[in-house]
């Protein structure tokens, strides 16, 4: 547990414009580069918002040819993940909404972007959107992230479970 309070703290510094931001943990299913089912999303800070250029593979396929509509939340849900390196401390979704505007297609580059709209107390309302190459919104995104201190994470680590 220790270990991952310092590791996490590290990451919880202050990012430039412009710049990678890190991995939530290296088995996150979002972002972790050792999860074999993972999506390895990276994101960078753009303004005050997180942006990601993101291609789904056949991992993640529900209709032929069509990314499985968890995959995409997921991949949105850990998006705003990313926003929490700029607010300089951890938050869990509370609530996340997806609006599924056009098919997000196996094999395209979607650009991804999102940003905290406002700021309540411990709660971070925040949306996002996906954009296919063409320009079209395929997807736009509402989520309620609550404040939560790093001990929080501790109800997940068992010594059973890989990764932890
Ligand atoms: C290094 C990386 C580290 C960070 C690592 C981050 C990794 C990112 C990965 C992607 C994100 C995830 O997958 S996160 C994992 C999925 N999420 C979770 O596991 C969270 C599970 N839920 C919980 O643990 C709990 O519900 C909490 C901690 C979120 C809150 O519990 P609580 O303290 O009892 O509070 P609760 O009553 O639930 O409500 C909290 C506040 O939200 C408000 N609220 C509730 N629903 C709504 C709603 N739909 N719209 C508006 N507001 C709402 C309530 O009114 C309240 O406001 P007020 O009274 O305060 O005004």
């Amino acid at each position: 547990m220790q270990a991952l309070l310092a590791m996490w703290s590290e990451k919880f510094v202050g990012y430039p414009d412009g710049s990678d931001l890190p991995a939530h943990h290296d088995h996150c299913l979002g972002c972790g580069p050792e999860n074999p089912h993972g999506h390895r999303l990276r994101a960078v800070r753009h303004g005050d918002g997180v942006q990601a250029w993101h291609t789904f593979d056949n991992r993640h396929v529900g209709a032929p040819g069509i990314a499985h509509g968890g995959a995409v939340a997921t991949v949105v849900d850990d998006l705003y993940g990313f926003l929490l390196f700029l607010e300089g401390g951890p938050a869990v979704t509370r609530q996340l909404a997806v609006d599924y505007l056009a098919p997000v297609l196996i094999g395209t580059t979607y650009r991804l972007d999102a940003q905290v709209a406002r700021r309540e107390g411990r709660k971070l309302f925040v949306t996002a959107g996906a954009t296919a190459p063409d320009g079209r919104p395929v997807i736009t995104s509402t989520a309620v992230f609550v404040k939560v201190s790093v001990e929080h994470f501790a109800q997940g680590i068992s010594p059973d479970v890989p990764g932890d």
